[in-house]
């Protein structure tokens, strides 16, 4: 009979055996996974739970909040703030940053997310998820403040995203690869179900909204009509389009069975670099895309090489299978 392994066991051999995370960061992921847990309930119960629908306020971006991006909110604050592995949190649904109160021990790491990414899908039973990245509190000084959040994706110590779809599956990375962990209800844990995953370098598969065609740029115009004229075109084959519009289902595809997702600068708002959140969303996925040998930019940078101005920052995305998303990169260089 083989052995299942649990995310827990699984933490303790990369922080163990293999030295790769300190224990307040294996205690922080699993921490994590056990709000997801909640969310993941919460999600299900659907309609029967009074968890549809929207809650009649707006965050900080000016987004109509649905009941469960705010709920889902509160579990991961309420899970986190007291475990004495956090300095601070920072998520898409609050102004500014949570510090976590003195009441409580303070520890080194800060942790950002989107708590419920999707939220069109919910009340339509599409899958959803949620979204996280963790970085280290710099050193010296004492307290904490929005500057501490403002490092490069490259400096995330963990990353990862829990889809809420037919399965609950969780993806994590640590910097060594990427695992995908489905949660077995009965048992009410999260089992180690991939190990090392990995993008293909190629693909005939494009996620984008393409009702936005007519507001984008040249070089993505310019890849994206080439994708769609086919075996006769240019690329000489055929594409096929998924657009779930949940970045966390867009990109689980990605990473399952490869595939390039778009989230492009678009002239709508020509001064918004793009509709992603740079910290809670794009560096997240990019971070898990790169560790799964996939690429990840903003059409001209790498997207982890980023250093954020604000917390709430924007930008546009191209992640995925490598050959793809260096071809639609290098068209922005000669456009
Ligand atoms: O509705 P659009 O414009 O296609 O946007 C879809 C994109 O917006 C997002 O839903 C934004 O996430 P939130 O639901 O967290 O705001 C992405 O997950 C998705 O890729
Ligand atoms: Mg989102
Ligand atoms: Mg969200």
């Amino acid at each position: 009979m083989s052995t299942k392994i649990s995310l827990t066991r699984y933490l303790v051999e990369q922080q163990r055996v293999d030295g790769l995370i300190p224990s307040q960061l294996r205690l922080l992921l699993e921490v994590v996974a056990r709000a997801c847990k909640g969310i993941s309930q919460a999600v299900n119960k659907g309609a029967l739970g009074g968890v549809l629908g929207t809650a009649g306020t707006e965050n900080v971006q000016g987004e109509v909040q649905k009941k469960l991006d705010i709920i889902a909110n509160e579990v991961l604050i309420e899970a986190n703030e007291w475990g004495g592995h956090l300095a601070a949190m920072a998520s898409e649904e609050m102004d500014t940053i949570y510090v976590v109160p003195n009441r409580y021990p303070q520890g080194e790491y800060l942790l950002l997310f989107d708590p419920l990414d999707g939220s069109s899908n919910i009340d339509v039973n599409v899958s959803i998820g949620t979204i996280f990245s963790v970085l280290k509190k710099p050193e010296g000084l004492a307290g904490v403040t929005e500057a501490d959040f403002l490092q490069p994706g490259a400096r995330q110590v963990a990353a990862g995203y829990c889809v809420y779809g037919p399965q609950t599956t969780l993806v994590l990375t640590v910097g060594d690869g990427v695992a995908m962990f489905t949660l077995d209800r009965e048992q009410g844990s999260f089992v180690l179900t991939q190990e090392n995953v990995r993008i293909p370098q190629d693909t005939q598969e494009f996620a984008i909204n393409m009702s936005n065609m007519r507001h984008w740029d040249a070089p993505v115009k310019r890849y994206i009509d080439e994708c769609l004229q086919g075996v006769t075109g240019p690329r000489g084959k055929d594409f096929n389009m998924r657009w779930i519009a949940s970045m966390v289902a867009d990109v689980h595809r990605i990473l399952t069975r490869g595939g390039i997702f778009m989230y492009p600068w678009d002239q709508r708002e020509p001064n918004k670099p793009g509709k992603l959140r740079l910290m809670y969303e794009a560096n997240p996925m990019s971070w898990l895309v790169e560790q799964a040998g996939g690429a990840a930019t903003n059409g001209r940078q790498r997207i982890l090489d980023i250093t954020p101005t604000k917390l709430h920052e924007r930008v546009s995305v191209m992640l995925g299978s490598r050959n793809e998303v260096q071809r639609v990169t290098s068209y922005h260089a000669t456009l």
